[in-house]
């Protein structure tokens, strides 16, 4: 309230004593006697402090409400934590590949720790990835519902199950790690190298490291995937699982490692100027794309046991039961099909990664936030129908993108449409393309933000 005192000279104005005006404003006489000339007069102006008043008050109402919304936010993005971030590459594959000795012995043996608040005593053995468990994974560790009583991490990893036990590959093992490959869904990936027993013939292993600090949530997720990958098991196009180091923190899975790494990053090594590199073949003539793509098939539905003609279905490959179709065995889908999960041996023949997604699918039933990139999603993925193998093709591009599911092409298709165009491929002409990627360019032309584009543009 603004207060103000004036004089004001008798019969100059006809005042009343303390009354309102149209303005908000209340005048009182203070001191006035009839004989007086000029009469001191109070003046109280509401409006001056109503107004400002109600604007703070509407200004703290909204402050409060964006920071309530703000923490809500991030308590859901602590549980949740978002879309899972494809690898992302921590250093260039090709041809820059060096020995990263600093790495090995602070990872291999050191653990940064801590604990998540409110953790204390119970043992509680992991609880193996099973379709009837109640509890979910988004990413890694996130949105794990599990009926724990409070646990320490120590106590969780004493008393883990003897079948990851049978698992545990003893960390002097792991002599030296060679290059970070990635930063994956769950932390880095390494590239490290393994004592065989035999010092001649060390051996090149894969290191899927649990970020840390972690949180009990977070191990326990971390097992279930070590255990998930071992209830898959063995198949010759996916990706093997050597063991583990899980008695103690740092956490490791420990798998086979693929000669020339992921698809992607391959083809775009190949887009540069880079001829063959300890023994890798970088300089790809059409042919060499084409039998690439005949090998992805080939990982994905197998081997075509009856001629052409007589065949059009899943039952109609070879012995050995083609990857698509043992996981759906196990009732299971990738879900991710793409190049960057795509491993390439030295033969030039494929495996598949990357089953984050599958894992999720199974422990909760249903993918729930994880994002692919819109591209690599069948049709009836987008519109979140029920996903089914088809959905899992690997493009031949076009013919691929067919909107209905009964548009596209079988796997005998694709498979002759690939025996057709190895025959007929140019084996002489090496595909390269010389000119630098413009980062913006690219990203305008794709219609992505540049910011989502990785350097070696892995999301791609
Ligand atoms: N066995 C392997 N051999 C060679 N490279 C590998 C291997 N496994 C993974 N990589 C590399 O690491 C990248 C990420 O692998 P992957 O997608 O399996 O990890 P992730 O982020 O943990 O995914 P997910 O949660 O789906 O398992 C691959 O694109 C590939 O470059």
């Amino acid at each position: 309230m603004v207060e103000r005192g004036y004089r004001i000279a008798q019969g100059e104005e006809d005042i009343p004593v303390a009354m309102g005006d149209e303005r908000g404003m209340t005048r009182m006489l203070l001191e006035c006697s009839l004989s007086d000339k000029l009469c001191v007069i109070q003046e109280k102006q509401y409006e001056v402090i109503i107004v400002p008043t109600f604007l703070v008050t509407i200004f703290l109402i909204l402050l409060g409400v964006i920071l309530w919304l703000f923490m809500r936010e991030q308590r859901t993005q602590q549980q949740h934590p978002g879309p899972r971030e494809k690898c992302q590459k921590t250093a260039p594959r090709w041809p820059e590949r060096k020995l990263l000795k600093e790495l090995p012995c602070q990872f291999v043996s050191g653990s940064a720790f801590r604990e998540s608040p409110g953790q204390g005593k119970t043992d509680i053995a992991p609880v193996p990835p099973s379709r009837d468990l109640s509890w979910e994974a988004a990413g890694c560790g996130g949105n794990v519902a599990l009926p724990l009583k409070e646990t320490s991490v120590e106590n969780f990893l004493g008393s883990t199950t003897p079948a990851l036990a049978k698992l545990e590959v003893p960390r002097e093992q792991l002599s030296e790690v060679l290059e970070q490959i990635c930063n994956g869904s769950c932390g880095p990936i390494f590239r490290a190298s393994m004592n065989t027993g035999d010092p001649s013939k060390p051996k090149s292993v894969i290191l899927k490291a649990l970020k840390e600090p972690a949180g009990l949530h977070e191990v326990q997720d971390f097992l279930g995937r070590v255990q998930f990958h071992q209830y898959l098991g063995k198949h010759k196009n996916l990706v093997q699982l050597e063991g583990c180091c899980t008695e103690k923190l740092p956490l490791y899975m420990v798998l086979e490692d693929v000669a020339h790494g992921d698809l992607l990053s391959f083809l775009w090594t190949c887009r540069r100027d880079v001829m063959t590199m300890n023994d890798l073949p970088y300089d790809l003539t059409e042919k060499q794309v084409y039998h690439i793509g005949e090998q992805v098939l080939l990982a994905l539905f197998g081997n075509l046991k009856h001629s052409a003609e007589m065949c059009d279905s899943f039952a109609c490959f070879g012995s050995d039961m083609p990857l698509l179709e043992f996981l759906q065995d196990k009732h299971l889908f990738h879900g991710d099909v793409a190049a960057r999960n795509i491993l390439i041996q030295s033969d030039l023949t494929a495996k598949l990664c990357g089953l984050g997604l599958a894992y999720e699918v199974y422990t909760r039933g249903a993918i729930s936030s994880q994002t692919i990139p819109l591209k690599w999603l069948a049709p009836e993925r987008l519109l979140l129908r029920p996903a089914g193998i088809k959905a899992d093709v690997y493009s031949i591009m076009k013919s691929c993108w067919h909107w209905h599911e009964a548009g596209r092409p079988s796997p005998r298709e694709l498979r002759l449409c690939l025996e057709a165009a190895v025959r007929t491929a140019d084996d002489k002409a090496v595909l390269q393309v010389p000119e630098l990627v413009v980062p913006e360019l690219y990203a305008a032309v794709a219609g992505i933000r540049v910011e989502s584009l990785f350097y070696n543009y892995s999301i791609l």
